[in-house]
């Protein structure tokens, strides 16, 4: 899809800065620009598409998709309600819905959240009772905390949605499905009877994504209306289960290897902002009879800045790398074969929690690096961040998914430790952690990670060991030590992060031009020494790293920041974001940040007169002491 294309579309571009709109006025421009960007975007994901092309028609998405300055209320059409149809849907359902949902016939999104419950799926109250005498499912909200609350495009946008509710069949359980709901009326939009609407109110971000609630009050669908690719209902009222009852899950998974991606973006952005930003501000003066220099060319600065390059880079590359797992698990799901799941799950629990935590930090340090303008709404800085740090939260908030793959991990360890083979991404599990002398190489320092990652599971689960045998129950053992649990994923989450960013530029640096080498490996360089800095403690700990190796890391450090510099705009410009995508003051390519800050502050409505009618109707009064 072409971005040029995309934003020569007449009216798509804010005249009026967003920032200046009422909340309501914020959603119905998105609307109108989203109804626009639709309009060329004709962005369908063919099922027949490659890997390749399926990942770089959402990468492209999410771009493009970038020039909401707070995302689209049809955020959630693309990036759940279509992969849920596609992924618990049968061959029928995606056959007729997939159509319908593809050109934009019905907006649909993704309710499972509710005010009660979001990491606890298990403990969702939205009843779908089965009728057999109709056929029918009873959706039912019993309680205030069993609406739905947070889904996007749920308020206004969407007339149906992806509902995930507790089956009922003849008064029991049969736990969490999905269901296809109309939720409004197609032609008059009016909520449809038994279903209450509405949104749930301004947010830190986010606030163009029309955040909904959705109530039942007995509102009946037809039997065809759940999604029985994974277990099904039988018009009887016979409950087929699936082979596995996580596959109702795999949206979720989905979406946590595309926020990976997603990150990347984000933190690409927000870098090419503050770094363009930092080449032509000039300030201070070192030395007195030199002019003010770059603040580029401050060290404290390069700190603040390159390694949000270098890990935009790291992102993407296991952003590609585990979409190639995600995408291989699922073809094999398809064939009935789930023992690779698991993996690609506690994958997805480590890569999303880091990649989320990681970047939400940086893109606030590279807002912390403009000064005074990067905290201007003009900078787009800030929106970056309240887009990032929502995915701290959504899709499985970051310590629930790391607890989850510490769950592996330990099990993992535990089958290791009584002989079962490791494999995958957790076989290095079973290698040597002892480390003799500190190797300092980049392949030297990713295996300490590694080691790291050995001692923190090993340590944790003899925690957990002793506290069941001093006779806590397993849960309260699990409980007791979970700090240290998540520790250890996030040890295991950066032995992978690192080795997978290593391993794949290795494999690109082949058909690279020796220049281009030299810089990508550069940016390999400074991720592993930054993070083993950052790591200090455990590399003392655990990886027989001496003082005299960290001073040597440090000037090692401080080297590559140097050797990066003269590269430094031109790695920014190869992210190659349009100034509409950047939708910045402090970013645009031509640098000319002041007339942008200047321009864009003429735009504020308080500017429209020298004196505003507060002057006459309270100062003024009060002032002469009248009011
Ligand atoms: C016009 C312009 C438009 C432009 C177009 C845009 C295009 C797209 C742009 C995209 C941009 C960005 C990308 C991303 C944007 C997405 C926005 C999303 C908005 C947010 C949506 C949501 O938040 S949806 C709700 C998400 N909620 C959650 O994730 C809930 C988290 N909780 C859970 O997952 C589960 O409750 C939990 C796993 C925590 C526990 O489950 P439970 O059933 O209790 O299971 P356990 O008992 O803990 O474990 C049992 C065993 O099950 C295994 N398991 C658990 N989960 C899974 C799984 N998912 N898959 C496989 N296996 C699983 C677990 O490992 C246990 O196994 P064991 O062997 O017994 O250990
Ligand atoms: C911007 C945004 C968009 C969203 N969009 C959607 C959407 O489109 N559709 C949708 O269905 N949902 C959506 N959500 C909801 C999101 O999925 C939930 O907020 C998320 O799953 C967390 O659940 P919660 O908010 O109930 O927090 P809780 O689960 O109540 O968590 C609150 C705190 O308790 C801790 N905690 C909870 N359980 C455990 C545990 N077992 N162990 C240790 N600590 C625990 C958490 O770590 C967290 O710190 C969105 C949320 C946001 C912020």
């Amino acid at each position: 899809m072409d971005e040029q294309k995309v934003l020569s579309i007449k009216g798509l571009l804010d005249d009026t800065p967003e920032e200046y709109l009422s909340h309501k006025e914020k959603y119905e421009n998105s609307i109108r620009k989203s109804v626009l960007f639709y309009k060329t975007l004709h962005s369908t994901e063919d099922e027949n598409m490659s890997v390749d092309e399926k990942t770089k028609l959402n990468f492209r998405n999410i771009v493009t998709s970038a020039i909401f300055k707070d995302n689209s209320p049809f955020m959630l059409h693309n990036s759940m309600f279509i992969p849920t149809i596609m992924g618990q849907g049968t061959d029928e359902q995606r056959e007729y819905w997939m159509k319908r949902a593809k050109n934009m016939e019905i907006i649909g999104t993704y309710a499972q959240t509710e005010l009660g419950h979001g990491t606890f799926i298990r403990g969702l109250e939205t009843q779908a009772t089965y009728d057999p005498d109709t056929e029918e499912f009873v959706l039912h909200s019993p309680v205030l905390s069993s609406y739905k609350w947070w889904p996007g495009g749920l308020a206004h946008t969407a007339n149906y949605c992806i509902v995930m509710a507790r089956l009922y069949i003849k008064g029991k359980s049969h736990g969490i499905h999905p269901f296809m709901v109309q939720i409004r009326d197609e032609e008059t939009h009016m909520p449809l009877p038994g279903i209450k609407l509405g949104e749930i109110g301004a947010k830190l971000g986010f606030n163009t994504v029309n955040n909904g609630f959705l109530g039942f009050e007995n509102h009946r669908i037809s039997r065809d209306r759940m999604l029985m690719k994974n277990a099904q209902v039988l018009k009887d009222g016979t409950f087929v289960a699936g082979s596995n009852s996580k596959l109702t899950y795999g949206t979720m998974v989905y979406v946590r290897v595309l926020i990976v991606s997603n990150m990347a973006n984000m933190l690409a952005k927000a870098v090419t902002i503050a770094l363009r930003y930092s080449a032509i501000r000039r300030q201070s003066q070192p030395k007195p009879d030199e002019p003010e220099p770059q603040i580029l060319d401050y060290v404290t600065q390069q700190h603040k800045l390159f390694i949000a390059i270098a890990s935009s880079h790291a992102f993407y590359m296991n952003a590609m790398w585990l979409w190639e797992i995600y995408y291989s698990v699922s073809l094999q799901l398809a064939s009935g074969k789930l023992d690779n799941l698991p993996e690609l799950h506690a994958l997805a629990c480590c890569l999303k929690p880091l990649s989320t935590i990681d970047a939400t930090a940086m893109i606030e340090k590279c807002r912390l690096a403009c000064g005074g303008h990067g905290y201007m709404l003009s900078a787009n800085l800030a929106q970056t961040y309240g887009l990032a740090t929502a995915a701290y939260t959504y899709e499985g908030e970051n310590t629930v998914l790391l607890l989850q793959a510490a769950r592996s991990l330990v099990k993992a360890w535990v089958g290791h430790v009584k002989g079962r083979p490791l494999k995958g991404t957790m076989a290095y599990l079973a290698g040597d952690s002892t480390v003799k002398a500190w190797d300092g190489s980049i392949d030297g320092i990713i295996q300490s990670f590694k080691v790291v990652a050995i001692r923190k599971i090993s340590s944790v689960v003899k925690i957990l060991q002793d506290y069941e045998k001093s006779g806590l129950s397993p849960e309260d053992a699990w409980n007791k030590a979970s700090v240290f649990l998540t520790a250890a994923s996030e040890a295991h989450g950066r032995a992978v992060l690192l080795s997978v960013y290593k391993s794949e530029m290795d494999k690109r640096a082949a058909v690279l031009s020796p220049p281009l080498r030299k810089v990508l490996l550069q940016l390999v360089d400074l991720y592993v020494t930054y993070w083993a800095l950052e790591k200090v403690g455990d590399m003392l700990l655990y990886a027989s790293i001496t003082d005299k190796d960290v001073d040597e890391l440090q000037r090692r450090y401080i080297e590559l920041l140097a050797a990066i510099r003269p590269n430094a705009v031109g790695l920014v410009d190869a992210f190659d974001f349009r100034d509409e995508i950047l939708n910045s003051t402090l970013g645009a390519y031509d640098g000319r940040a002041y007339e942008r800050l200047m321009e864009e502050a003429m735009k504020s409505p308080l500017n429209a007169e020298p004196v505003n009618q507060t002057f006459h109707k309270y100062l003024k009064p009060f002032m002469r002491g009248k009011l």
